[in-house]
């Protein structure tokens, strides 16, 4: 949450999207997916903020970095990982489920996992807008739920039983 001497600060909708160029065909249609619907929830475009990575292994790592500089109100998380011949695809899968898992919960900080692991080429694209839907998009919509039930938490909280 957007914070300046604990006042809350903004339309407390502020979200970060980290994004791996790794597949870059694929990720970018999440990224877009992940914006447009943003966007059509009411969080101006200047509110979200894009940052790079080059593969998905990166994305924890720059997650815990803007999720502790409380900057923003949540972050998606955006990729796409695709078996190859050899046990890579596991290592890296491992890596960014468990790390971005991790974020969400040691900081509090909404953190959705966009994350798409597939077999093929074409079940990450059929994910990507294509035939079953917008992981992106998907994540959009699960951000904004999480900012929604936190607030609701710390209204419930903040009252004196
Ligand atoms: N094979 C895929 C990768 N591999 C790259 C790693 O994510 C990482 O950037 C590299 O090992 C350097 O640390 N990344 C993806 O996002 N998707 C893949 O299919
Ligand atoms: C997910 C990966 O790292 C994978 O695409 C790498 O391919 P390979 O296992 O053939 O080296």
């Amino acid at each position: 949450m957007t914070t300046i001497n604990g006042q809350l600060q903004g339309s407390g909708r502020h979200i970060a999207i980290v994004v791996a160029r790794f597949n870059t065909a694929i990720t970018s249609k999440l990224l877009a997916g992940a914006q447009d619907n943003l966007e059509r929830h009411g969080v101006a475009a200047e509110d979200i903020d894009v940052l790079w990575v080059p593969g998905a292994f990166e994305i924890p790592t720059v997650a815990q970095q803007v999720a502790t500089s409380g900057r923003y109100d949540g972050i998606i998380t955006l990729g796409a990982v695709i078996r190859g011949e050899t046990s890579h695809y596991d290592y890296v899968c491992n890596v960014v489920s468990n790390g971005v898992a991790a974020v969400g919960r040691q900081t509090g900080v909404p953190t959705m996992f966009g994350v798409l692991t597939t077999d093929t080429i074409e079940q990450a694209l059929n994910r990507a807008g294509v035939k079953v839907g917008n992981k992106g998009a998907d994540c959009a919509e699960s951000v904004l739920d999480m900012i929604d039930v936190q607030r609701q938490f710390r209204e419930l909280t903040a009252t004196t039983k």
